[in-house]
């Protein structure tokens, strides 16, 4: 399967399994995904609001000074024609006024009248000058960021109804790894079990110490009991390793097993090739994901941006995110009939992109300088001032705007 139609299919399947919908408090709706359009509950401003502090004046002047209005309250009318009242910024405009004075650009009498030349603009800000009530400002689908929460709690909205965050496990395959101290005789660091919850976590993903599980005893049992206990809580279970088909790799017949079905098995793409997602039905009905990494680092790291990604944005109800371009600076071989996904630095002054170093797929050093993959289609070679796809390791994932 091509890479593009993998992300395709990956997207896809979590859209058809979007999480459900509950109503939570602005202040819990950081990082998860708006469920319907958000829209103000009332034309913003509420009402004609004073931008400056001065006063409020009815008719030519000078003006009589009948009262005040502060921010806060609904301010009394003005009566008449050659009326003012004290106002400060924020305030209501009382009914009747016709213009504001700016205090600095003001005198006052000794006998209580006040004088100055207007300015020929409004110095008040009118209803619905930033939004009419109804308006839809930000499609459901919208990430839910500082922003979106400070212009939800503006609209008048008190909660937010976003999509449940998606529940992530791992599962860490390879009796290879240590789990502590130096690498030597024939054993590695597991290098992703402390590193893909924090990934999953850049993603949105509900993921805690709990949730982590490894290294897996390599056994097909092991393995098939480890899926199973992870999938009764998991919407998503990560898997690292044991992709292929050697004498230890078990997940393909683990997932037999457990009555999985692929959504994506293999990509035709470098490094991370042996990379799947599968899909099983829950016990209410409900569809969960195996997202199988390749057990090389970099390669499980290329899964996930290539294929995690593109899932979990469907279950959290978003788009497909849209890769933005960046200009390659140096060339970028190809790899063949594959996509190549190139770990690259991007110059954010001109937006150019350089191949960094280290990048074997057994390696994390080039994966640690890198701003995300340059996308060298299949049968293509990067040239330098090509415009290619980036796919960005997150937090600085493409963004539904
Ligand atoms: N006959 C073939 N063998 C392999 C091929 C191939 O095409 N034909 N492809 C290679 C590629 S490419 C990849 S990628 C790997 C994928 O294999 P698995 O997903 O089954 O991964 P493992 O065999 O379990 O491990 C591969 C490699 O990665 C190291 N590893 C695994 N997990 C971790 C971890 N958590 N932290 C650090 N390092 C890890 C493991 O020790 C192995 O060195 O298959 C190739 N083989
Ligand atoms: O596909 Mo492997 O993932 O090149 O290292």
């Amino acid at each position: 399967m091509s890479w593009p139609e993998a992300r395709r299919r990956a997207h896809e399947a979590g859209a058809a399994a979007a999480l459900p919908v509950a109503e939570v408090p602005l202040e819990s709706a950081d990082g998860r995904t708006l469920a319907r359009p958000l829209a103000p509950l009332t034309d913003l401003p509420a009402f004609r609001t004073s931008s400056v502090d001065g006063w409020a004046v009815r008719g030519p002047g000078p003006w009589r000074i009948v009262g005040r209005a502060l921010a806060g309250a609904v301010s009394a009318p003005l009566p008449e024609a050659g009326t003012a009242v004290e106002i400060a910024t924020g305030a209501m405009l009382p009914d009747g006024a016709d213009a504001v004075l700016r205090v600095e650009e003001s005198t006052r009498s000794a006998d209580g009248l006040v004088e100055g030349r207007l300015r020929g603009t409004p110095e008040w800000r009118s209803p619905g000058e930033e939004a009419r009530a109804g308006e839809e400002l930000l499609p459901a689908g919208t990430p839910v960021d500082p922003a979106v929460i400070g212009l939800a709690a503006s609209c008048g909205h008190d909660r937010l109804a976003v999509r449940r965050a998606p529940r992530a496990a791992l599962l860490v395959f390879g009796d290879e790894l240590l789990t502590a101290g130096p690498p030597g005789d024939g054993r590695v660091r597991d290098a992703l079990g402390p590193a893909v919850p924090a990934w999953l976590r850049r993603y949105g993903c509900d993921i805690g110490p709990a949730d982590f599980t490894g290294p897996v005893a390599d056994t097909l049992p092991a393995h098939v009991d480890a899926l199973r206990a992870a999938l009764a809580g998991a919407d998503l279970v990560c898997t690292t390793g044991g992709t292929m088909h050697g004498p230890v790799d078990h997940l393909h017949p683990a997932l037999d097993a457990l009555g999985a079905e692929y959504v994506v098995n293999t990509v035709a793409v470098r490094p991370g090739f042996p990379m799947l997602v599968a899909r099983v039905s829950g016990a209410d009905g409900r569809a969960r994901f195996v997202a199988g990494l390749p057990g090389n680092p970099q390669s499980a790291i290329v899964a996930l941006v290539s294929l995690v990604a593109p899932l979990l944005a469907g279950l959290q109800g978003r788009a497909q995110p849209e890769l933005p371009a960046v200009t390659l600076a140096e060339p970028v071989p190809g790899r063949g009939e594959s996509t190549h996904l190139a770990l690259v630095r991007v110059d954010p002054r001109d937006n150019t992109a350089r191949p960094v170093r280290h990048v074997g797929s057994a390696m994390l050093r080039g994966l640690a300088l890198a701003d995300g993959f340059a996308v060298i289609a299949p049968g293509a070679e990067g040239a330098p001032g090509d415009a290619v796809p980036l796919v960005p390791l997150p937090p600085r994932q493409g963004v539904v705007r």
